[in-house]
């Protein structure tokens, strides 16, 4: 079809896939837009960004200002959950054209006689839209633009920039073009920065030996939310199968007495829609988040999408499971992983939607008893599309449920996860340790596409990853871990009992917990403060008050002459909250250095000076120069300063 425009729109920025995805934000965020926008010769032209909720009638313009070479950039920000449309407009403005003319004809020397007639149309453009002193100033202009006498005075209003503002005010949008409609979602702010605390509510009694329970678990709470966490994830709380239980250390064949492993969902006490009778009732359950609420806390629940062989749907819902010819179903893998104990959905059976439709009433009963966070159990293993449709459909009723992706995959499945609709997800930090992996791998989060759609959620340790580099290592090496996920990510969180405890005795040559909580109920006891206690408290406080650490795509490496220390800068929006933080990476010995400070970000310090003010041990320090010494040693290996 034939379109009468004068401009050509190009290079949306951001959009994901042409716009078959939408971007991330959360709310109070920025969603800065820009285009090529080519008018055809040299025109003046303006563009502008059309924006709006998706629940609001009409748009909202904001202006685009000219960057270099035809970009043109503009932003407006989000503040409600939700969808957001924004497109891009632009147009050769005629009347700012107009006067761009007649200045440079003036500058020329030449006489505009004829041009200011031509104006009066613009003139009367404007006049149809003002009032009061703009609207005399306008309809005196057009007086003098007709009368010859007055040609000094019409050529001063003419070139005026009041002139010029009521032109960008009142555009006339001729011929204008408009790009097609992009989409935004809005999250609540969990999203960009959370700080999650994983255990086994099983392992949570007060004596050794026992079962734990909600009610036992409440008293964990405080505790929890004193060290500064925000979510207690809980791994699946729901009846465990009895069939095929796996025993201790993950052997195929249970003792009398084991406990079998929590993501093997289902028995004879129920499936998905029930809790494990050990843990409690309901109403427990229901008193536990209450309490935990009133911590500060959120409490994340499990999605496992699979079942025990015992689970009730094997029996009553048979079309929901794939058989083998010979009548069996197969066990899950996730190669080279067994899960002996477990079987798959069917998720393409011919009666899939009656699945589909069950695992949505499954999530929105635990969504029904307030819980608005899941952690989702190996999500790469069921189709996208799926993934997609559900998490569209609780967000309609339910805007402020966050999704955490545990995939830990290949790179770009993780990435289609994300793009399909899930708010975190777990990335590949667990296994960066050294300086130049962990930059390259941040530099692809916070500054390609990723930055747009991926949330990273950095996890030192998990159940099923005791990493090689944690294996036997002491404090230090946990301060390490924790001060790096902690700063680098505005998401976080830690296997804590094993993780605060240091427990790290591996299964052989495997990146295994040995006697691993997945298979056996453990007891810890949770009267214990140690360091790494005190440490996780005052960096999660550190990071409640610092708005820089409440997100993760503002950050710049600096310059540091030693390959061992590791050092960013980084800032809030409104560069208010300035951090440079240093980690060594070396648990073992002291590590010096000089860092070089970004000063083309953090401008000139107050009398050349910079005060350096250590959050963690309150003590400042005035650096005078670009490249400053530091050194670190094992008893605390990072400095979070803050630039005053
Ligand atoms: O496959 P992933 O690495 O994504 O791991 C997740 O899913 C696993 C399957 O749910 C889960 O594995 C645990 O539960 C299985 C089922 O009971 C059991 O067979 C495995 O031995 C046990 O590790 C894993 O914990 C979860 O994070």
């Amino acid at each position: 079809m034939l379109r009468q425009e004068r401009v050509v729109i190009n290079e949306i920025r951001p959009q994901l896939e042409c716009g078959t995805f939408y971007i991330k934000r959360v709310v109070g965020e920025q969603v800065l837009v820009s285009a090529d926008i080519l008018p055809d010769g040299h025109d003046v032209m303006q563009a502008e960004v059309l924006y709006k909720h998706a629940s609001a009638r009409t748009w909202k313009e904001v202006r685009m200002r000219e960057l270099i070479n035809d970009r043109w950039e503009g932003g407006f920000e989000v503040t409600k959950q939700g969808f957001y449309d924004y497109k891009v407009r632009g147009w050769v403005d005629y009347a700012l054209n107009w006067q761009h003319g007649i200045e440079a004809k003036l500058k020329d020397g030449q006489h505009v006689r004829s041009e200011l007639l031509d104006g009066i149309q613009y003139l009367d453009f404007v006049k149809s839209k003002v009032s009061g002193a703009d609207k005399t100033f306008v309809v005196n202009l057009i007086s003098l633009f007709g009368a010859e006498a007055s040609y000094d005075e019409a050529i001063g209003g003419a070139t005026s920039e009041q002139l010029c503002d009521l032109f960008i005010r009142y555009p006339q949008r001729i011929l204008a073009n408009t790009s097609k409609t992009l989409r935004v979602y809005v999250d609540r702010r969990k999203a960009n920065f959370s700080t999650w605390y994983e255990f086994f509510p099983r392992s949570g009694a007060r004596e050794a030996g026992d079962h734990g329970s909600f009610k036992e678990c409440e008293r964990l709470l405080p505790r929890i939310a004193e060290m500064g966490f925000d979510t207690v994830y809980l791994p699946p709380i729901h009846p465990i199968g009895e069939v095929n239980r796996k025993g201790k250390n993950n052997t195929t064949e249970a003792q009398e007495g084991d406990s079998g492993v929590p993501w093997a969902i289902g028995s004879k006490y129920g499936g998905h829609r029930e809790i494990h009778p050990e843990l409690g009732s309901e109403s427990d359950f229901k008193a536990f988040i209450r309490k935990a609420k009133t911590y500060g806390l959120e409490v994340a629940m499990d999605l496992a999408f699979q079942a025990a062989p015992d689970h009730p749907y094997i029996s009553q819902h048979p079309e929901w499971f794939r058989k083998r010819p010979d009548g069996t179903i197969q066990y899950a893998e996730n190669p080279p992983k067994k899960y002996q104990d477990i079987v798959n959905f069917w998720f393409e059976s011919s009666d899939y939607k009656a699945l589909w439709k069950e695992l949505l009433e499954v999530t929105l009963k635990w969504v029904g008893f307030g819980v608005a966070v899941f952690r989702v159990d190996n999500p790469h293993t069921k189709p996208y599309y799926f993934w997609n449709w559900l998490i569209t459909e609780v967000k309609k009723a339910h805007p402020d449920v966050l999704f955490l992706a545990e995939a830990f995959s290949r790179p770009r499945v993780m990435q289609q996860l994300a793009k399909q609709g899930f708010c975190q997800s777990y990335t590949y930090f667990t296994w960066r340790e050294h300086k130049a992996e962990l930059i390259e791998y941040m530099v692809e989060l916070t500054q390609t596409e990723m930055r747009e759609y991926y949330r990273p959620n950095f996890w030192p340790n998990t159940p099923d990853i005791n990493p090689y580099h944690l294996q036997g290592a002491g404090e230090a090496m946990h301060l390490i871990r924790y001060a790096l996920a902690a700063t680098l990510s505005g998401n976080l969180g830690i296997y804590g009992p094993v993780f605060e405890y240091m427990v790290t005795e591996p299964v052989p040559n495997k990146e295994e917990y040995l006697n691993s909580e997945k298979y056996e109920i453990r007891h810890w006891d949770w009267d214990i403060k140690n360091k790494l206690t005190h440490v996780i408290s005052r960096v999660n406080a550190i990071r409640k008050e610092h708005p820089a650490l409440q997100q993760t795509n503002n950050i710049r490496f600096c310059g540091m002459g030693n390959d061992q220390l590791l050092a960013f800068y980084k800032w809030d929006d409104t560069r208010s909250d300035q951090l440079l933080i240093i980690v060594s990476l070396d648990p073992g010995h002291t590590q010096q250095g000089h860092v070089q400070l970004p000063l083309d970000e953090i401008g000139p310090g107050a009398n050349g000076r910079y005060e350096m003010y250590d959050l963690m041990t309150h003590t400042t320090y005035q650096w005078e120069t670009e490249w400053n010494y530091v050194a670190l040693n094992p008893d605390l290996p990072f400095h979070i300063f803050q630039i005053k």
